[in-house]
């Protein structure tokens, strides 16, 4: 009896959370093309500047799945390393957030809509279904989470 419960025991599907930080700096300007200038400097501010203002983003990304009983990993870290590389280090680390990269050209570049990109990019290289959530740190006070929905 006793060796029947170890058995079932051992089998079961364990999810866990994997997390990886990476920091990356870049700046930007909030502005919108779908407002005016003076809407612009009201709801955007000094953030709204024309020569724009840089930030050292701190991103966490975590990974959810089943811990593998062969391996013990829900994923291995030194893939991740590469997806994070590709998604995000390439495309945004010294970049102008709204010149160098396209996607920012009619899209402003907030937290929220950098978590999107990540989001999206990072969806290239992950297991399907597995990213759990891209959380940014734009400023020790700034931070803002997406998970996809
Ligand atoms: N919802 C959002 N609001 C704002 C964003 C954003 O991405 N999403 N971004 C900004 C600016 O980019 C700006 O850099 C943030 O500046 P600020 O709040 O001043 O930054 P700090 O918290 O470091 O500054 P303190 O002066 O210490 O408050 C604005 N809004
Ligand atoms: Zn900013």
């Amino acid at each position: 009896m006793q060796e029947n419960v170890t058995t079932v025991s051992s089998e079961r599907c364990r999810i866990g959370y994997v997390t990886r930080v990476q920091s990356f700096s870049a700046c930007h300007r909030l502005h919108s093309k779908a407002l005016s200038d003076e809407e612009n400097k009201r709801i955007f501010g000094k953030c709204n500047n024309p020569n724009g203002h840089g930030h050292n983003y701190n991103v966490e990304i975590t990974v959810r799945g089943k811990i593998d009983p062969a391996t013990g990993m829900v994923i291995n870290i030194t893939d991740l390393k590469e997806y994070i590389e590709m998604a995000i280090m390439e495309p945004l680390d010294h970049k102008n957030l709204d010149k160098d990269v396209p996607y920012f050209a009619d899209v402003v570049s907030t937290t929220e809509n950098v978590a999107v990109f990540i989001w999206d990019n990072l969806l290239k290289f992950l297991p399907p279904n597995s990213l759990y959530e891209v959380k940014i740190h734009e400023t020790d006070k700034n931070i803002v989470a997406y998970r996809g929905e």
